[in-house]
């Protein structure tokens, strides 16, 4: 049914396409749900016209889709890692194969420009054929003990996983979460954001005709109280969350009540320091690119950007000439730079907070304002300028919380220990970047900043080999790379008597 949808997708523009199909999905094929009476709608950003109805999934279906994930786990936690390698390997090929139409349905149901949508799903078939190839190489460790004894580790799957996402990379998150768990030879019971339910299912229907046992990758509908159900579940062995602060201490709360392990990937307000003697052209560039993807509705954003006092006028300079050149419309015509942010209230929160900026004595020096393309059809779409903010101080709501939108804030700085110091005032730690020419600067700089990642000279590229994830608040345990391994197995030790028993008693 999904292929079918995908098949529509070459002839689709904004503002055309409704989606009829069943979202939830387990036990391999598409689950119609129960009890349609709590349809929510689902928005298309770009237009605000409703794209298709969201049904939570109760106490019922939640134990179908775990249950069923459960006799998967069974028979994908025996197969050789070679086998799921093969099987995840073609799952790859596949998602390659249909990049643009998977592309073309996250636009349309999130709203970020096509170009951008193409590198997620791009992200998401390299991160599943990472993946695959750590399939096979799952170990232990040998240990000698005196008089022949000895022991061995093995890495053993956890069982069922929940993965629960977030709606500004709805197809990637699922992606991130779904490749190490099953790699590892776990099953997973995945719930999208209650915004973007679209695309998750289709990575459902595409590990089914990869070759999955029916059942090892599930997804189920609902936001708050369907996500509880799932954190609750007594068969559920651990819990990956994609979201915002105050719900990832729930998340870990009710996971403590089961004593289950979590990975949390939290809010940022990260840092992004550029020091005079940056190359200005690549500093600017990365300050764009630290900012405004996905409308900036992105975590690891470098929203607070500290420019040394001397290079200021010419960065905002640059800065804001680019940023007024971004084109802003239809986020499925290519030449579209940026596209609408996810929902109304959403765009009114962004709205708020330039306001609040405003208010508190920031200078607008470009956006921050509402944009009605001229494209009719756009006219009740989500959409916004672009917006650089300057005569910002650290004490502003601005430069305190994390805004999730195009909103870049700019503040001075005089010395390396003094922009150290403001930059690590935060309770966030997601990420953090550096421009220098300077490498024993740069290094310093990237071992001082209480961040998860730091990226010299380059700001939000990810590549699926790099581990990626939080310091402090914003979290723990880590997406990608072969420590993730780790996240989504157990180690079992076997202790092995080669002589007699020698007891105490
Ligand atoms: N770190 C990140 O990547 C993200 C951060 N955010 C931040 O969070 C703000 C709010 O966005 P939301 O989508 O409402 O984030 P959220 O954190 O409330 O939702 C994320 C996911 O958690 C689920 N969820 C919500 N409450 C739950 C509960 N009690 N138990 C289990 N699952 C639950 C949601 O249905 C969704 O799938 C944004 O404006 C942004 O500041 C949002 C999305 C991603
Ligand atoms: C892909 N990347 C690095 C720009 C963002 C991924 C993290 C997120 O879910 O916001």
């Amino acid at each position: 049914m999904a292929q079918s949808l995908l098949d529509t997708m070459p002839a689709a523009s904004t503002g055309t396409v409704l989606v009829n199909d069943h979202l939830n999905y387990w036990g391999g094929r598409r689950v119609k749900p129960t009890d349609e009476k709590n349809a929510e709608p689902v928005f298309e950003p770009a237009t605000g016209r409703v794209l298709c109805q969201m049904v939570p999934c109760g106490a019922e279906e939640v134990d179908q889709a775990i249950k069923s994930a459960h006799t998967a786990y069974l028979k994908w936690s025996k197969m050789a890692g070679m086998e799921r390698a093969r099987i995840m390997l073609e799952a790859a090929r596949i998602i390659r194969e249909r990049r643009d139409n998977i592309a073309k349905l996250e636009v349309i149901n999130n709203g970020k420009s096509i170009t951008e949508a193409q590198v997620d799903i791009d992200i998401a078939w390299q991160c599943i054929e990472y993946y695959a190839g750590m399939a096979g190489t799952l170990s232990g460790q040998h240990i000698q003990l005196p008089g022949g004894a000895f022991a061995y580790t093995r890495r053993e799957p956890l069982g069922v996983c929940v993965g629960i996402g977030a709606w500004n990379y709805p197809f990637q998150i699922a992606a991130w979460k779904s490749a190490p768990a099953l790699a590892c030879g776990n099953a997973m019971v995945f719930k999208p954001s209650p915004m973007t339910p679209v695309t998750a299912v289709i990575l459902a229907e595409i590990y089914k005709e990869a070759g999955v046992p029916e059942g090892l990758f599930n997804v189920v509908q609902g936001g708050a109280e369907t996500g509880t159900l799932l954190c609750h579940h007594p068969m559920v062995a651990k819990v990956s969350f994609t979201g915002s602060v105050p719900t990832g201490k729930k998340i870990m709360e009710m996971s403590a009540k089961g004593v289950k392990p979590v990975t949390l990937e939290l809010g940022g307000k990260s840092p992004l320091i550029i020091f005079k003697d940056c190359e200005m052209e690549n500093a600017v560039r990365g300050a764009l690119m630290a900012n405004y993807l996905s409308q900036g509705e992105v975590c690891c954003n470098g929203t607070r950007v500290f420019v040394q006092r001397e290079i200021m006028p010419q960065f905002l300079e640059e800065v804001v000439k680019r940023t007024k050149a971004i084109r802003v419309g239809d986020p499925l015509l290519k030449d579209t730079l940026m596209g609408a942010l996810i929902s109304k209230p959403h765009l009114e929160k962004v709205l708020g907070f330039v306001a609040q900026a405003k208010k508190e004595g920031a200078r607008v020096l470009c956006g921050g304002e509402p944009f009605t393309p001229s494209d009719p059809k756009l006219k009740g779409g989500y959409f916004m300028s672009p917006c650089v903010l300057d005569n910002c101080r650290d004490d502003m709501t601005c430069v305190k919380e994390e805004i999730f939108g195009p909103v870049m804030s700019v503040l001075p700085f005089d010395t390396e220990e003094e922009v150290l110091q403001r930059a690590n005032n935060t309770t966030f730690g997601l990420a953090s970047g550096v421009f220098t020419r300077d490498i024993g600067r740069a290094h310093r700089v990237a071992e001082n900043l209480q961040a998860g990642t730091c990226f010299i000279n380059n700001y939000n590229i990810s590549p699926v080999e790099v581990p990626f994830g939080g310091y402090k608040m914003s979290g723990f345990g880590r997406e990608n790379g072969q420590v993730t391994i780790e996240y989504y197995s157990q180690l079992k030790t076997v202790v092995v008597e080669m002589g007699d028993v020698d007891s105490l008693f």
